[in-house]
Formats: C-alpha cells, structure tokens, sequence
C-alpha cells in the first residue's frame, strides 16, 4: 500500500509519519517511508534551487517541475518493487505537490504520468500563519502569498479529486472509486490529535478495527 502525506510546509508531514511508521511497526506491519525531493543527487540540486531568490518565477518553477518529475521517477522502480508489495510505504509527498506547487497544472500532470496513484493521500491542512512560525523561512516558498496559493490549490485539488476519482487516472493505475482518497485531516490540532485523527483513516485500509487503536 501506498500511503502519501500532503501539505504545506510546515503541516507536521514528517512528525506524523515518525509516529505512524512506528505505530504500524509496533503493530506488525512492515514500513517503508519515502521523502520528497530525496536525497539523490537531483534531489540535493533541488534543494539548492529553492532558496534561490528566483525559485517562484515562472520558468524556474517550471524546471523545478521537471526536476521533481526526475527525481519521482527514480522512486517509481522502488515504489513497484515486489519486495515492497507487502508493505506499507508511507511517502512525504509524491506528485500531488507539483501540482500544487508548480504550474501548469496539465503540462505537470503529463510530465508525471509515469508516477505511481498513492492508495490513500492524507492532506495535512494547516493555517498558514501557523506554518510560516514553524518554517525556517530559509526556502523561498516559505512565505505567506505563496503557501497561501498552495494551501488553496491544494484544497481545490481535493475538492476535485474526490468530486471526480477519474480525473487523475492515468495510463498505468485505475483509480479506486470505492475510496475516499484525498483525506483531509486538520493539522492544526496538537500531534497527538493529529496522529489520532491519520490513525482512524488508515487503520481500516489495513483491517485494524478503531478498537485496536491506542
Ligand atoms: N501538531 C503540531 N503542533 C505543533 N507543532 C507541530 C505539530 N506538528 C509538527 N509541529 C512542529 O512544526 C515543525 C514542522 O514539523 P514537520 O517538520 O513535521 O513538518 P513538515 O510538514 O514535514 O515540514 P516541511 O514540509 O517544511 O518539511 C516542527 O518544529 C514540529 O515539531
Ligand atoms: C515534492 C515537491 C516538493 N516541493 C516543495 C515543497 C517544499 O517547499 C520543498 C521541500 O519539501 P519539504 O517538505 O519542505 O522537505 O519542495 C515542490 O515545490 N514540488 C514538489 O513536487
């Protein structure tokens, strides 16, 4: 299974997936966790250009997408590995922030056809201002216009994705009409809450009953 956190930098994507990782583990499940841009040496180019002062402009943004769309497919190998298929890999992030990041929306679609549908997408929505306390401010998306744009994209793309699951089916996965695959969990509660509310949406796709959550 393939679980993919989403969020505004900031949401607590990768406080959530510690806990969760370790809670499935404590349970018996195997996990595998994924983070986006990754450390390749494309994802370490990335990191460098997003503090570049130019990183929102249109053209950059759009190699930023192309760089991204790189460095996913090198993932997409592990991601259909069957070693992996009897496990759970929970990504932070997958392509679904291209979409809200960068633009155009179908030009970034295309490019990302080849990267995997996630089972379950888990969309951390966090206040803004609450995110820029919480962010270094180092990277040049870091600021309130821009995640305000995110934010916004991010839950137009719900809105969307789960008015209409065909969509986004693209040429290598169907999409599964019979679940709700863009969650929204409120990421402004505490951790705890937090982590309770992404437990009561996973632990059905994995046949725990809510009983056996502590
Ligand atoms: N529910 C929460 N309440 C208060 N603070 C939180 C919560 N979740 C995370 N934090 C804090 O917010 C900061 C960012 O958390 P985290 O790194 O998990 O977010 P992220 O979504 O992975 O961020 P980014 O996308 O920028 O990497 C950390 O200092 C973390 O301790
Ligand atoms: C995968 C992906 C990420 N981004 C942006 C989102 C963040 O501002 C940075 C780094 O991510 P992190 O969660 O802070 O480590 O990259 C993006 O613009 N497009 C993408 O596809």
């Amino acid at each position: 299974m393939y679980i993919v956190l989403e969020g505004i930098d900031g949401a607590g994507k990768s406080t959530q997936i510690t806990v969760l990782k370790q809670w499935l583990e404590d349970s018996g499940i195997e996990v595998e966790t994924i983070l986006e841009p990754t450390d390749s040496d494309v994802g370490v180019l990335i990191r460098k250009m997003l503090q570049d002062p130019n990183a929102t402009k249109e053209n950059f943004q759009k190699a930023l997408g192309l760089l991204f769309a790189a460095d996913r497919l090198m993932l997409m190998d592990k991601i259909d590995n069957e070693e992996y298929c009897n496990k759970v890999i929970i990504s932070d992030r997958s392509f679904y922030s291209s979409l809200v990041y960068q633009k155009p929306k179908d030009w970034i679609t295309e490019i990302n056809k080849f990267a995997k549908q996630p089972d379950l997408v888990l969309l951390l929505d966090l206040d803004v201002d609450l995110a820029i306390e919480r962010c270094s401010g180092e990277d040049e998306f870091e600021k309130k216009s821009f995640l305000t744009e995110v934010k916004n994209n991010y839950l137009e793309l719900a809105k969307e994705f789960n008015g209409n699951k065909n969509k986004f089916k693209n040429n290598n996965e169907n999409i599964n009409d019979n679940k709700n695959k863009f969650t929204i969990i409120n990421a402004n509660n505490g951790p705890k809450k937090v982590q309770s509310d992404i437990r009561k949406v996973v632990a059905p796709l994995l046949g725990f009953c809510v009983s056996e959550l502590d």
